[in-house]
């Protein structure tokens, strides 16, 4: 038993990888090309020179000696090798196997298809050398060394028909599976050759007739030389082929089908604008911008990688075993993972010992063990196993570097790919914000709240131009977010006419947000008009020029709204930003708006229960009790913690322990400063102009400016007793802008109650005859 933990507790997880960078590709590729062609031309002279050059093969040592072949010493024992000692006249084909792979590297090809090319030319070469080896000795020049005693081999224990039948048989197999032939095709392609060779044959025959009424046209024309009027060429359609279907059975009608001649294609607009101009980049206006460079961010780590301290590991053990013995709960089976900040002891308990009583002893167990950070997790999901997971002694720091590295995050296919840190199991942990798609981040001070914003925002630099995303930047402390500002026309957005474009002050904050919610809109509109689902159809669509951006068409970005004290504007605002907010949460994922909220404060007064139902991605840094770990997380946890960046992340369900990369302010001032000193958007991204309105919304629209379903909309709602726009758009077939407008006007009138986040606004008219009533008055007052 002893010796299998040591097994599995030594091994620390590490991915060995091979891989080369740009550079190191483009040098084996021309180095490979090259390779290939002196290959090539010491194969073609090798076959002039063979004879006059054979009596110096193997004599490299005498430099004097010249030889006739292209490549002198080298081209002639080369040769000589491939061909003569080798596989004859096939050899070329290993020349232009090298020749390709140099292209296929210098290019940096996916090398999938370079494989096959291999196998498949391998494979060749060998049965054309066996082939030729079938002519005997004099053709061993064709069929080299190889070839014929391959050849000589398999005749000796097959004889001739037997040699020859195999390779028909690998021949078949070439055919079959690199080629696809199947025998339909065979036979379909000698059928399609035969007809060809038939209609040329007439086609033969039609010129010969066309070009002989011309020369008399031509005759007639010069005997009355009459100037001809310039005639049209007319393209009439060919008529529509006509099929008659003659009946067997006498007297039976015979029936005439027709059938209409294909309608001839017109070249799409898009794609003739795609064909002339490609596809629109949105990249172009800044087509130079260079992302930061790796080198910018540190190695926090100072070359030590994760260590295993192997008395830390047995202690631990022994406690575990120790404490759960005390519960009388055996142990059939523990495994330790080693991640940066904690080890993870996952325990396969005995046989019939219930997972429940673990869970009923979870604070008891921990008391027992008694270390700051122990957290137990019982069961793990999906595996049926506990996990306890303790400290360590001496906790790694994860270096933002280390993850911006990492393959996962370089190769993430996400649309705004976010590098966490790493897991207890060492992994990069990479998530993709698009998918959350808002986030709720909260921790007491100081446990790493801000380093963890600063990871975020720092993941999508390096992955993001500054075309395909925009910050909003609502910092209340005014010092956390300030390095940003340098980037300001490059990724910042921020409503016209105001001087800094990251926002400090709450008047500010809700015109910014209500701004928000009218490009919200905006970009629904351009969704509708454009027919599709989400902004990454849009922006596909637009990229295909398929959109007219004389029509209002553009190109959208994704817009990030990072607020980084969330309590202090709601302790002030309340709900003017809290209504925004969750108006932005609930509609804005599909065209590309995203909220991170951070707060020190988790209690239930700033995370209330609108904001919470629509932030289904949660981060909770080290909190101070089970009460805040529950009001972030809906589950207790993040009160046992160790802080300094140890995070636990959900999406919904499952909880990940996660340790935050850690990026320090002067690499966050130097990535800055790398990107604010390059050429840079004329102006700040500009939201929609909001005009702010006094004493909160907008409650008195005049009457006469009603929509002219007003009435309708207020029965549908009146019936259903349930104020929702979504309601108005299904039962009267309304766009989601009509609709919100109407339930506006419908609470300026005091039918529906005002906005309630997630819920259904409440209707104040109980029935159909009260809402007539109240119509009827409003109409006699006016
Ligand atoms: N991921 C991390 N790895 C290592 N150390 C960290 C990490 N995150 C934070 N720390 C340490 O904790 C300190 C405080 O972090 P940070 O400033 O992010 O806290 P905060 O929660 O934002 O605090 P406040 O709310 O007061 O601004 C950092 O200066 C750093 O020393």
């Amino acid at each position: 038993m002893a010796k299998k933990k040591k097994s599995t507790t030594t091994t620390p997880r590490k991915k060995i990888s091979f891989s080369l960078s740009k550079q190191q590709k483009i040098l084996l590729g021309s180095f490979l090309f090259l390779l290939g062609l002196a290959l090539l031309f010491s194969f073609i002279s090798y076959f002039f020179t063979w004879q006059a050059d054979q009596s110096e093969i193997g004599n490299l040592a005498e430099r004097e000696l010249q030889t006739k072949n292209w490549l002198n010493k080298f081209g002639a024992n080369v040769a000589h090798f491939f061909i003569f000692n080798g596989f004859g006249i096939s050899a070329f084909i290993f020349a232009f196997l090298v020749t390709l792979t140099g292209v296929y590297y210098f290019f940096d090809y996916a090398k999938k298809q370079l494989t096959k090319f291999w196998f498949w030319g391998l494979l060749l070469m060998l049965w054309i050398s066996v082939f030729f080896g079938f002519f005997g000795e004099k053709t061993t020049i064709f069929s080299g060394i190889i070839g014929y005693e391959t050849n000589d081999l398999i005749q000796d224990y097959l004889g001739l028909v037997g040699a020859m039948l195999i390779m028909i048989f690998v021949l078949i197999v070439y055919l079959v599976v690199r080629l696809k032939l199947t025998p339909e095709m065979a036979i379909g392609a000698f059928k399609s050759s035969k007809k060809q060779i038939a209609s040329e044959f007439v086609a033969d025959k039609q010129e010969i007739t066309v070009s002989k009424t011309i020369s008399e046209e031509e005759n007639v024309e010069d005997e009355k030389d009459v100037p001809q009027p310039y005639i049209e060429e007319k393209v009439t359609p060919p008529p529509p082929e006509k099929i008659i279907l003659k009946s067997d059975i006498e007297g039976d009608v015979e029936m005439e089908v027709e059938q209409a001649a294909e309608e001839e294609e017109i070249e799409n607009i898009s794609d003739r604008l795609v064909k002339d101009f490609g596809e629109f980049d949105p990249r172009l206006e800044l087509s130079k911008y260079k992302f930061p460079s790796i080198e910018l961010l540190r190695d926090h780590t100072a070359g030590s990688g994760i260590t295993i301290n192997q008395e830390e590991l047995e202690e631990n053990k022994n406690r575990i075993v120790e404490t759960l013995n005390n519960y009388k709960i055996g142990i059939a089976n523990i495994k330790a993972t080693v991640g940066p900040t904690v080890t993870l002891y996952e325990i396969v308990p005995d046989a019939g010992v219930r997972i429940s009583k673990i869970k009923n002893l979870e604070d008891d167990i921990a008391l027992s063990l008694s270390a700051l950070g122990i957290r137990i997790i019982a069961p793990i999901p999906g595996r049926g196993t506990i996990g306890i997971e303790v400290p360590n002694k001496n906790p790694k720091v994860v270096s933002m570097r280390s993850v911006i590295a990492s393959a996962k995050f370089q190769n993430a296919e996400m649309e705004l790919p976010i590098a966490f840190g790493k897991t207890i199991s060492n992994e990069t942990f990479v998530v993709d914000l698009a998918k959350m798609p808002h986030m709720l981040m909260a921790g007491a001070t100081g446990q790493g709240k801000s380093v963890g914003l600063n990871a975020v925002l720092t993941s999508l630099l390096y992955k993001k131009h500054p075309a395909e995303v925009k910050f909003v930047l609502v910092d209340p402390k005014k010092v956390e977010l300030t390095l940003f500002n340098k980037i300001e026309r490059h990724y910042l957005a921020k409503l016209p006419d105001t001087e800094e474009a990251i926002i400090t002050d709450v008047t500010k904050v809700i015109n910014t947000l209500n701004s928000l919610c009218i490009e919200m809109d905006a970009r629904y509109d351009l969704l509708k008009d454009a027919m599709v689902r989400n902004i990454k159809e849009y922006n596909t669509k637009f990229k295909n020029r398929k959109l007219n951006p004389n029509e209002g068409h553009r190109y959208l970005p994704y817009i990030i709204l990072v607020i980084d004290e969330f309590a202090d504007l709601i302790m002030t605002a309340g709900k003017e930003v809290e209504t925004p907010i969750a108006r932005l949460a609930q509609l804005a994922r599909a065209i590309g708006i995203h909220l991170i909220i951070a707060t020190q404060r988790p209690s239930v007064n700033v995370i209330t229960g609108i904001i919470k139902a629509n932030f289904p991605a949660r981060i909770a840094f080290r909190v101070t009790s089970k009460i805040d770990s529950r009001t972030i997380l809906d589950n207790s946890g993040a009160d046992q913690l160790i802080g300094r960046g140890d995070m636990l992340y959900t999406q919904g369900n499952e909880l990940t322990r996660i340790q935050c990369a850690f990026v320090d302010t002067p690499e966050v001032a130097d990535i800055t400063e790398f990107i604010g000193s390059q050429k840079a958007f004329p102006d700040a991204y500009l939201l929609p102009e909001y005009v702010g309105e006094e004493g909160g919304t907008n409650l008195d629209i005049n009457i006469d400016e009603r929509d002219a379903m007003f009435r309708e909309a207020a029965e549908v709602l009146v019936i259903a007793q349930q104020g929702s726009a979504s309601l108005l758009q299904r039962k009267l077939k309304l766009g989601y802008n009509r609709a919100g407008r109407i339930i506006d006007q419908l609470e300026a009138a005091g039918i529906v109650g005002p906005f309630e986040g997630s819920k259904a606004r409440q209707v104040l008219v109980p029935t159909i005859d009260a809402l007539n009533q109240f119509l009827n008055n409003e109409t006699n007052t006016n």
